[in-house]
This record gives structure tokens, C-alpha cells and sequence, in this order.
């Protein structure tokens, strides 16, 4: 069956679906969206590219911005960054506080909330103006500079984040954070509140689906083998304590975040993003999962 029609299948069906989930309202500006938003966007690596619903709408990025971060990090600095985060599933949820005390400090990998701060410490020790030159990255690999943060949405959650100003602080007295605290905390909200369309998504993952390069530019980003290990850490790491339901069910790379967005690559054929805020009790889109897994089973287009 072709891809438009699969899609608009499972738009189809999902419309009728009641919806589980609840909208992600410990940041309060997020809880102002309407719940009943639904979007999905197809881009392959031929040029095919087709979307349906309020994929042209954009919403907040949140977690799924922790991937560019670490592509950013990653470019910059190189196998370095891996003696201050690891790289194995956490099995906890994203903003889980045990693990790091047992583990020194050293999260477990860059996509649960003290792994991507970490990465943030390593972002504002690199960069010579982070937030302009962080945000000029994420344009240009979306090919895009209609792309930019939402300074409601960073307020919003850094006047309620009790749990990273734990976490960091947890990771200061292990000596895993190099600037001030605060200047960490404002630049991870900053890049969490990034908002994109489901199309927008779509095309600036692409660079994942493409061993590391932008498609239509074909720029070198990252090299083969970073984009081959981002890719391998979305597999494992991108749904916090669901990352093997992810993959059991849709078998693809891929990465959540709470504003209710999920991304994911088929490396070597297409980027999806789909987005519907209703969250199911991981913190993940309840919809976009059951979409994602009806479009790899009905195309039978998964790495698997
Ligand atoms: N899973 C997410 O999307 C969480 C990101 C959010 N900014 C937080 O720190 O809690």
C-alpha cells in the first residue's frame, strides 16, 4: 500500500480512538494546549513528503530537542563527552532522582533529564553564545529559520522545576557540572521550549536517516559512525521507562517529549514526527506510539 494512503489510515482510525492519556501539566503552560490536537508528518530520503492533521502546527519540542543537543555536543567535542554520561537505558522515568545518587552523578544516558543537562554544561563550556549559536544550529539543520524558542513556556517550567534543580544540584556535589547552576538550568529550559511542526521535525531529523548529512544541502553534520551511535541511543534510550515497548512495538530509533511530539527514523529511508499531547503515564504520547506502530506494521517498514 503507498505511504499517503497508510497514513491517512491510520488518521482514519485514530480519530475515533478515545484517548488515555493526560496532557503533561507540571509545566503549566503546557496544560494550555487543546488535548485533542493530531498530527503526523512522513518525509523520506527520495523527497516524498506527506503530512495530515495539525502537522504544520507547532508545539513544544521538550525532550525531543535532546537529540540535536547531543549532536551538537557530540560534533564539537567527540568521544569526550562520554566519561560525563553514559549510554545504557535508565528503565526510569525521565526526571528519576535514584539512580544518579547510586551512580556518582553520572547519568545514564543524554536523553533522561540529568544526562541532558549535563549536556547543556557542556554546550554553554563550548559554545560562545549558546542560546543564539544552539539555536542557529537547529535552523540549519531544518533548513529553517522559522524556528525559536518560547519564553513562556522556559518561565513557565523554570519556576516549577524542583526536580532538575535537584537533579543538578546532585550532579554539582559529584563534580559532573562544570558552570553555574543556574546558567544551566535557563539554557536546558531554553532548549526544551524550542517549538517545531511535525513537518519541521520530520525534516530536521532526516540528517539521522542519512548517515549524519543533510539531505538537501548535503552538508556533513556528524560522521557516519555519530549519527550510527545517536541513533543506537534513540533505540534504547528514547522512551525513558518505555524504550522497549517502543521498540517491541514500532521498532524504530526514536525520541519523545512531553509536549506530546515523537520522532523517529528509518536510517537509510525516512523521518516521522507525529504529535498528539495526550500522555500515557510514561510520558509519552499515547496516540503517537499507536501511530507509530500502525505505520511500521501496516508499511512493514521498521529496522526490524
Ligand atoms: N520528557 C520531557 O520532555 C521532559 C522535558 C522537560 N523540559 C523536563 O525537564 O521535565
Amino acid at each position: 500500500m503507498e505511504l499517503k494512503q497508510i497514513l491517512q489510515d491510520i488518521y482514519t482510525e485514530l480519530a475515533d480512538k478515545n484517548d488515555k492519556g493526560q496532557v503533561a501539566s507540571y509545566i503549566p503552560e503546557l496544560a494550555n494546549i487543546n488535548p485533542n490536537k493530531f498530527g503526523i508528518h512522513y518525509i523520506s530520503l527520495e523527497g516524498n513528503s506527506y503530512g495530515l492533521g495539525d502537522h504544520q502546527e507547532k508545539f513544544s519540542c521538550q525532550s525531543i530537542i535532546k537529540v540535536l543537543s547531543l549532536c551538537l555536543a557530540i560534533k564539537n567535542e567527540g568521544v569526550k563527552i562520554w566519561k560525563r554520561v553514559g549510554v545504557e537505558p535508565s528503565g526510569t522515568p525521565f526526571n528519576s532522582l535514584v539512580q544518579l545518587e547510586y551512580e556518582h552523578g553520572i547519568p545514564r544516558n543524554p536523553f533522561i533529564n540529568a544526562g541532558a543537562i549535563v549536556i547543556c554544561d557542556i554546550l554553554l563550556s563550548q559554545l560562545e553564545n549558546p542560546k543564539d549559536d544552539f539555536l542557529a544550529f537547529v535552523q540549519k539543520l531544518a533548513l529553517n529559520s522559522n524556528i525559536n524558542y518560547n519564553p513562556k513556556i522556559s518561565a513557565s517550567e523554570k519556576a516549577h522545576g524542583y526536580r532538575n534543580a535537584a537533579l543538578i544540584n546532585m550532579m554539582k556535589s559529584f563534580d559532573n557540572i562544570e558552570n553555574s547552576i543556574d546558567d544551566v538550568l535557563d539554557f536546558y529550559y531554553d532548549i526544551c521550549s524550542i517549538e517545531m511542526t511535525c513537518e519541521e521535525l520530520a525534516q530536521t531529523f532526516l540528517l539521522f536517516a542519512n548517515n549524519g548529512c543533510i539531505p538537501n544541502s548535503n552538508e556533513r553534520i556528524i560522521t557516519t559512525s555519530q549519527s550510527k551511535r545517536i541513533n543506537a541511543i534513540m533505540q534504547c534510550c528514547g522512551f525513558y521507562d518505555e524504550a522497549g515497548e517502543f521498540s517491541f512495538k514500532v521498532g524504530l530509533p526514536g525520541k519523545s517529549g512531553v509536549g506530546g511530539g515523537i520522532v523517529a527514523i528509518h536510517p537509510g529511508k525516512y523521518a516521522v514526527a507525529v504529535w498528539s499531547p495526550r500522555l500515557n503515564k510514561k510520558g509519552n504520547s499515547y496516540k503517537g506510539i499507536l501511530a507509530l506502530e500502525l505505520l511500521t506494521t501496516k508499511s512493514e517498514l521498521s529496522i526490524f
